[in-house]
């Protein structure tokens, strides 16, 4: 069987093809975005922190909490690769090599790791700090190192936060040093202006760059089509499930505290239930001989 990251790296053999990923942080996002056929998920970090934490996207979170999620997601549905965040990978260059191994053995497809400091904050906020490009290079040898010693596989995707702190030049040296040490991809957090998109992806073809469609970020907005024709192999959505949540039931619970109703819907909990492989659930009891469900719900 071709593993999660092998999948991943079929896609990206294509050169005319973008890899869309919508954001998602949990089983049920995750169940929604693969109903709608989409052959490849991101996990958000931030939106880990949000659903698992209650907290806003700044490092709080653990190697643990963050691999349980995102084995979790891989695992619903194993044809479908994830991009997983692993953020600052949570440590010095053990825990990176913990990190990174644990992830493949979690399926994960790929994980990208970033120059921030542990006491991080979501890239699209302003005064970021940043670490030295020689401890981000020993953070993504760690991470090649523990790849090549775990057996298996997964995409490495070095990401870097120097283009607010430090501009373009040293934020490009950065990715440069980080795929010749052997990364996959490279992720310039952050893009200003389409100018800058493409740059980045002229100057570092052909290595697949990763762009990240922030809604409301720093970033300039891009459709899917104009990503592709910048010159993006990957493009994530990692805010999409958590501003139409947050849309849709900062909506209903307002209402409901202001009125007291709530509206009247057509589908039902069997409905949300199907969304999460009801009808799965069913086969596996029926093919192991029980009768729990033979006469439906
Ligand atoms: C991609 C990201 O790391 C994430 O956690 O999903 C965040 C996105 C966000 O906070 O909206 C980031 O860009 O830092």
């Amino acid at each position: 069987m071709v593993s999660a990251a092998g999948k991943l790296r079929q896609l990206l053999r294509d050169p005319d093809r973008i890899i869309v990923c919508p954001g998602v942080y949990d089983g049920f996002t995750a169940r929604i975005a693969l109903q709608a056929g989409f052959d490849t998920l991101y996990m958000t970090g931030a939106g880990t922190a949000a659903s698992v934490l209650g907290m806003p996207d700044l490092g709080v979170l653990t190697l643990n909490e963050m691999r349980g999620n995102a084995e979790m997601i891989a695992n619903l549905d194993r044809s479908v690769p994830l991009i997983a965040d692993a953020d600052t990978g949570f440590g010095g260059s053990l825990m990176i090599h913990r990190t990174v191994t644990e992830y493949i053995r979690s399926g994960v497809a790929a994980l990208h790791l970033e120059d921030q400091p542990t006491t991080k904050r979501c890239g699209h906020l302003r005064n970021k700090q940043i670490i030295n490009e020689d401890e981000f290079l020993s953070r993504i040898s760690a991470a090649v190192n523990a790849r090549a010693q775990s057996g298996g596989d997964i995409v490495l995707i070095a990401r870097t936060d120097a283009l607010e702190p430090l501009g373009y030049d040293n934020a490009l040296q950065r990715l440069k040093r980080a795929i010749a040490l052997g990364a996959d991809v490279a992720f310039l957090e952050g893009v200003t202006s389409k100018e800058q998109a493409k740059q980045v992806c002229e100057d570092l073809s052909p290595t697949p760059v990763l762009f990240n469609a922030v809604l409301g970020g720093v970033s300039p907005y891009l459709s899917v089509q104009e990503a592709r024709d910048l010159g993006f192999r990957i493009m994530i959505f990692p805010g999409l499930a958590l501003s139409a949540v947050y849309e849709a039931l900062n909506a209903e619970v307002k209402h409901l505290k202001g009125t007291g109703t709530t509206p009247v819907r057509a589908g039902g909990p069997r409905e949300l239930f199907n969304v999460l492989g009801l009808e799965q659930a069913m086969q596996i009891d029926a093919a192991a001989g029980g009768k729990l469900y033979e006469k439906g719900f």
